[in-house]
Parts: structure tokens; sequence; C-alpha cells
């Protein structure tokens, strides 16, 4: 047996009524009244009394007679209603006094009912019933909205509630720390304040059209927006809006931070645009470079030049030295090619294997002629030794260089193999040059120059 099979059912407490009247015989019949009716009572013959037994006893409701020696009944609700500990128990008021004036001000220090004397009991009865059920009904209300709260504030996701105008109406502690904020600053600021102008205008929009429109279904926006600090900073957020459904036209936007998801997916998108081995752009990095370049240059009329560069008898220097030296070699020589891709319109990129590619946009035949011929002197001036070179004594590279300025009427694809095979014409006339072409529609010239 569990040592919860012994634990006493926990009994809702039974609801206890304060009767307070200063004529024993009323107080006597109100009381078997109530205990009639199943209620727990208390009883006092003065206001100092009733004070006290409603501080120390909490009962959930006061039946208070308005004429009592010494403290009247109108002074005890008034002092019950300014303790923090009693201002919640309803108090209804038995009197003899039905004057107008007499009503008004009971009701005006915070009585909740009152009853005239002579009083009849089953109408007593149904005013006590009817005030303990207001009272538990709102006292559930209380603690709904209490829980709601909690629920709210230790959330943590950011919680937004919102006016079709875009104006802020509550921000909770999370949506506060997220943005700095200290709490309530951010009532009465504007969703403008904090995203993009084009972001903001397009929620006012979606908020406008929900508002005219209330038979549209229930749409639940969902998006990543960077939204402002409070120092200014823009933080990645997932940023989720709902209507809420309520009489007054407001919405409730939950914000979920996504800076360190997004941060991890930067550092991957970027990873995948490096080479692994020589930390400069990859292939696909390149591909994508030149497709943007190329486009430009369409639309500007600006030439563009390409050099493919192949190392020579790499296989050697492989054979001879190991591939780690291979690797070491890939490396030094990549890190010569990026110091010459250094306008945000240059690209420097390994291809494959020991084969680079360099892109540079609003560069003419010239220029990348020149270009290609200092490449190829600091390839060689790396001074890396090739024992098995046929060629030279040191690592050295072949440059195929291609130069066009693109019309609707070239292909890419064709710029590409161009370069390619002035740089395998290098191969073939001996190695360690440049050859370089012009090409596209509108060159029909062909220039070569030989380094060295
Ligand atoms: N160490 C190392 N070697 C590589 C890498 N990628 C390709 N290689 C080697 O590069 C060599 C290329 O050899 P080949 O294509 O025959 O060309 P080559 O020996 O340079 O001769 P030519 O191009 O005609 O001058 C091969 O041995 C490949 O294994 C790499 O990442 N690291």
């Amino acid at each position: 047996m569990s040592n919860l099979d012994h634990a006493p059912a926990a009994t809702p407490r039974q609801t206890a009524i304060l009767i307070v009247d200063d004529a024993p015989a009323q107080l006597g019949l109100i009381r078997s009244m109530m205990l009639q009716q199943g209620y727990h009572t208390f009883v006092a013959n003065s206001g100092e009394r009733a004070l006290v037994i409603a501080q120390r006893a909490q009962p959930d409701l006061i039946l208070l007679d308005i004429v009592l020696p010494g403290m009247d009944g109108m002074e005890v609700c008034r002092r019950l209603k300014a303790h923090p500990s009693t201002c919640n128990i309803p108090v209804i008021f038995m009197s003899a006094r039905t004057d107008t004036d007499d009503i008004v001000a009971a009701f005006d220090i915070g009585a909740s009912d009152y009853i005239p004397k002579p009083l009849r009991l089953a109408e007593v009865c149904a005013r006590v019933r009817a005030q303990l059920h207001f009272r538990h009904t709102s006292t559930s209300q209380q603690q709904q909205a209490d829980r709601l709260r909690l629920i709210v504030d230790s959330m943590d996701e950011g919680l937004m509630v919102l006016e079709p105008s875009g104006r802020i109406q509550y921000t909770n502690p999370a949506c506060n720390r997220y943005l700095g904020y200290a709490p309530n600053e951010l009532a009465g600021c504007s969703l403008d304040d904090l995203l993009a102008p084009s972001v903001a205008q397009e929620y006012l929009e979606l908020f406008s059209q929900s508002v005219l429109d209330a038979s549209a279904p229930n749409w639940r926006g969902a998006r990543e927006v960077l939204i402002r600090q409070r120092d200014g900073m823009l933080r990645a957020m997932d940023f989720t809006l709902t209507p809420m459904g309520s009489e007054q036209p407001l919405f409730v936007a939950l914000l979920h931070d996504i800076t360190h998801h997004k941060q991890s997916e930067n550092a991957l998108q970027r990873a995948a645009l490096i080479d692994p081995l020589t930390k400069i752009a990859n292939r696909r990095h390149f591909d994508t470079f030149l497709d943007k370049e190329w486009q430009r240059a369409l639309r500007s009329g600006e030439p563009l030049s390409l050099i493919v560069l192949d190392v020579d008898h790499f296989k050697g220097y492989n054979d001879s030295l190991g591939h780690a030296a291979g690797d070491a070699c890939l490396q030094q020589v990549a890190m010569a090619l990026q110091s010459h891709a250094l306008r945000a319109t240059d690209l420097a990129a390994r291809y494959g294997g020991e084969e680079f590619v360099l892109l540079f946009g609003e560069t003419g035949f010239e220029a990348a002629c020149l270009l290609a011929e200092t490449i190829r002197a600091h390839v060689e001036s790396l001074n890396i030794a090739n024992p098995r070179s046929a060629t030279s004594r040191w690592v050295t590279a072949s440059l195929g260089v291609a130069t066009i300025v693109p019309t609707q009427f070239d292909d890419i694809k064709e710029f590409f193999v161009c370069a390619d095979r002035a740089m395998y014409a290098v191969k073939e006339a001996g190695r360690n040059g440049v050859r370089a072409v012009q090409t596209g529609a509108t060159f029909d010239t062909i220039a070569d120059v030989l380094a060295s």
C-alpha cells in the first residue's frame, strides 16, 4: 500500500458566514437559518468584534446590521473594505433604514447587497446564495487569470498583444528581456518602432484586412523577422501572429529567438561555399559568382575576365614528396591566388584537384593578361621545389585567360571552355605560361601573351 493511500482526502472548506447583529434574538434566528442551509457560522454583536472575527476567520460572506452599539455597520464595512485581507469579502447590509440615501451610501462604501428589515428569511437565503455564487464565479475567474498570467510571465517565448493600429498593448517579461526593455516600457509603442518599415507595413495591412473581414478564417502569420532591440541591434526572431478572437480586435504575437539558429545556419551556408583544404571559395561558390557577374556584365556592358590555372606536373610533386606535401603546396598556391582577387567583383576559387579559377569583373583584356602574368610569376616565386618537374626547379602553373563583353548571343559555358582551352594550349606549349583569348560575339581577335 502506498503512502498516498493513508493521506486524508482534502475536504473542501465549508462555506462560512459571519452574522453581525446586536439583537440576540435576531442573531439567533439568522444563525439557525444559515446552519439549516449548511453554512458554517460566526457571530458578533458589535462592530469591533466583527472586524476581529473577519480578519481571523476569513468568512465567505458577512451579514451586517447597520445600527450597532459603538462602531456602526457603515464604519465596519468601510474598514473591512480598506483592509487587504478582508476587502474581497462580500458584505450584505441588513437594516430597517430604507431611505434611498442610506442604501446608496451602503453601496458606495462597497456593500454587495442591502436587505430591508423586517427580514423575510427566504429572501435572505436567496440573496446570500446569489452573492456566494457571484463570489465563487469571480474568484475562479480571478484564479484563471492569475494562472494565465503566471504562464505568460514564465514563458520562454516573447509575447505581445497588439492593436490593429500596430500599437503594443502588452509585452511579457521574456519579450522585454529579448529586446532589452524595462517592464511596461514597450506598452504604447508601435510595431513600426521594432520592425523594418516594409515588414511593419505588411502587418498593418494584414491587421486591417482581418478587422474589416470578421468572417475571414483565423489566420496565423509566421515568419522570420529582424526586430530592433532597445540598443538598436537587430535580432532574428520567428514572429507568429494570431488574432485573439476577442470582442476588441486584438492580435497576439509570439516571438521565438532564433539568433543562435541563424548564426549556425549562416556558418553552415558559409562553410558550404568554402573549399575545406585551401579555405578559398569552392567550385559551387565560383559557379554562382560567375553567373551573377555574367548577368551584371550583360547589363553594364563591362568586360569580364576569367583565368583557369592548373599546377604543372603536380602528379610528380605528389609522387616524390607525398600527398601531405601536395596538400600544403595547394594551400600556398591558393593563398597566392587569393592575394590577387581583392575587389568585391573578383573571386579566386579552387575548381577541383590542382585546378584553380579566378574571375575578374569589369576587367578588360589587357588588364587580365597583365594579371595572369603577375599571378604566374607569383606562383613560380613561391619557390616550392618540384623535383620531378621537367619545366622548372619550382612549382609552376599554366594559365588560360578569356575576356568577354557578354551579349545575349553568348554562352557562359562557352566562355569557360575558351579559358580552359587556352590553359591546355599553354600545357601543350611547354607549361608555365599564359595564353589569353578575347571571346564572344563582339570580338573576333585572338591575342596570345606568352610569359617569360
Ligand atoms: N595532394 C593533393 N593532390 C591532389 C589533390 N587533388 C588532386 N591531386 C593530384 O593532382 C595530380 C594531378 O595530376 P595530373 O592531372 O596528371 O596532372 P599533372 O601531373 O599536374 O600534369 P600537368 O597538369 O599535365 O602538368 C594527381 O596526382 C592528383 O592526385 C589534392 O587535394 N591534394
